[in-house]
């Protein structure tokens, strides 16, 4: 067996499956290795709803069968109210598309090692110059990608990342058919994909509900664990004892029934990362925190970043003398910033700023949105000071005072 890659990835989830696309359609020798086992990929990691827009589907040539639903709009929901935004979109079936990227690499020459779990760097002279997996096997690459998500296991020995727990996400989905997708005194969620904001449900956090064809649909929730959770959380409920809750006592859950095997969940770190780089190694993906703040769109980030990693391997190798030091690789880091999370410490903060916020100041922000334009809050999602402002008003001096205190430690008298 070959032992030797330009490049070498860990974790075929979108980010490494799309970076190991590119790379191969360049012609690059290109090795991904594997945690999960072949026949049943993916199995531990199909955690996401994969829910996505136009945008990504075009930007990547993803094709219309790993579709489980076109939607037309984006509904976001509080406790007693709801506003929707004109907006398609698209559920994936998330194994079909993890698996499309796979086929779709391997097409182009992309090696996969499937049962390939990654432990460990190999290392010469302080470098990365291969990486150990399932105890004492080894392969070499001038370039080594880590794409294996939260569990790093690269970026964390190399001191790339530093993921902390009180950033850690969790989030958790069941499908269901039997549901009423168009409830009396709820918003019509026919083809949309539902965000909802309320502490009852999720605190510190959001759920959803994702319809994926007559009455099917993805419901899920997640939430940060941190000073916003611990303000609104019940003792001793787990993330399952909240989705449980919410079945029980949202009329349109009444006849749902629970797709056997359908089951999903996850985590992800919210929190901006350093550097995401050094010598001969890049992290991507999840393994930097990637997923929008605001929102949990995580998959096309990860392709985003898929994406820039290979370009930027690629323009150290493709003149053979240039090595890809950290120096070199820096670039990386550049595009990624400017590229795939513009502005994230903006929408970071505005992040924490909502999920501090009241039921009642959700019920609020519903009413405001309504009366404003749409831009507004796509401007906000975009981290625009002028727009967030636009959702603030005097009735938000408490919140802000106590976002204050949490973030910064001021206390306002
Ligand atoms: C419940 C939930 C719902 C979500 N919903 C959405 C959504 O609607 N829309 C959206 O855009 N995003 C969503 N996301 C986020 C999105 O799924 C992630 O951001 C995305 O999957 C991350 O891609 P990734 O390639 O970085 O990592 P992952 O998808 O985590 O893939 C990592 C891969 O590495 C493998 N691996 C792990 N450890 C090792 C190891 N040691 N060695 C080898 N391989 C390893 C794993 O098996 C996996 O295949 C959701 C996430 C969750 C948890």
């Amino acid at each position: 067996m070959n032992n030797r890659y330009d490049v070498v990835i860990a974790g075929a989830g979108p980010a490494g499956g799309q970076c190991a696309r590119d790379l191969a359609a360049r012609g690059y020798d290109v090795v991904v290795l594997e945690t999960e086992s072949e026949d049943e990929f993916p199995r531990q990691s199909n955690k996401s709803t994969a829910g996505t827009f136009p945008s990504m589907m075009a930007s990547f040539g993803i094709p219309d069968d790993v579709v489980m639903q076109y939607t037309d709009s984006v509904v976001l929901e509080s406790p007693t109210d709801h506003y929707v935004r004109e907006q398609p979109g698209a559920v994936l079936e998330f194994a079909d598309f993890k698996r499309f990227l796979v086929e779709d690499s391997r097409a182009d020459g992309a090696e996969y090692r499937f049962d390939a779990r990654v432990t460990a760097p190999i290392m010469e002279d302080g470098q990365i110059v291969g990486v150990r997996y399932n105890g004492d096997e080894e392969v070499y690459g001038e370039i080594v990608i880590d794409a294996t998500g939260p569990a790093a296991p690269l970026a964390k020995k190399l001191d790339v990342v530093d993921l902390k727990r009180e950033n850690h996400a969790i989030g958790i989905e069941y499908e269901f058919e039997g549901i009423d997708i168009d409830r009396p005194g709820f918003a019509d969620l026919h083809d949309t994909m539902m965000l909802r904001l309320d502490h009852e449900i999720a605190p510190g956090g959001y759920s959803w509900i994702f319809h994926t064809g007559d009455d099917t649909a993805k419901v899920g929730l997640c939430y940060i664990q941190n000073g916003s959770h611990e303000r609104y959380a019940r003792d001793d409920f787990s993330i399952d004892d909240y989705l449980s809750h919410w079945l029980e006592t949202d009329p349109r859950f009444a006849d749902a029934e629970r797709l056997e095997g359908k089951q999903h969940r996850g985590s992800a770190h919210i929190q901006p990362p350093e550097t995401m780089h050094t010598d001969r190694f890049m992290a991507i993906g999840d393994t930097v925190p990637s997923v929008d703040p605001l929102w949990g769109e995580g998959i096309n980030k990860c392709m985003q970043s898929g994406r820039v990693a290979a370009v930027t391997a690629d323009s150290c190798l493709k003149h053979g003398d240039t090595e890809p030091t950290a120096e070199n690789l820096e670039v990386y880091d550049t595009l990624w910033r400017r590229d795939v999370a513009p502005n994230q410490r903006k929408r970071l903060l505005m992040t924490k700023l909502l999920y501090l916020a009241s039921n009642e100041r959700y019920d609020e922000l519903m009413a405001d949105l309504n009366r404003l334009d749409d831009d507004t809050l796509a401007k906000a999602n975009r981290g625009d000071v002028r727009a967030i402002t636009k959702l603030l008003g005097l009735d938000d001096v408490p919140l802000l005072a106590s976002f204050a205190k949490q973030e910064f430690g001021l206390a306002f008298p």
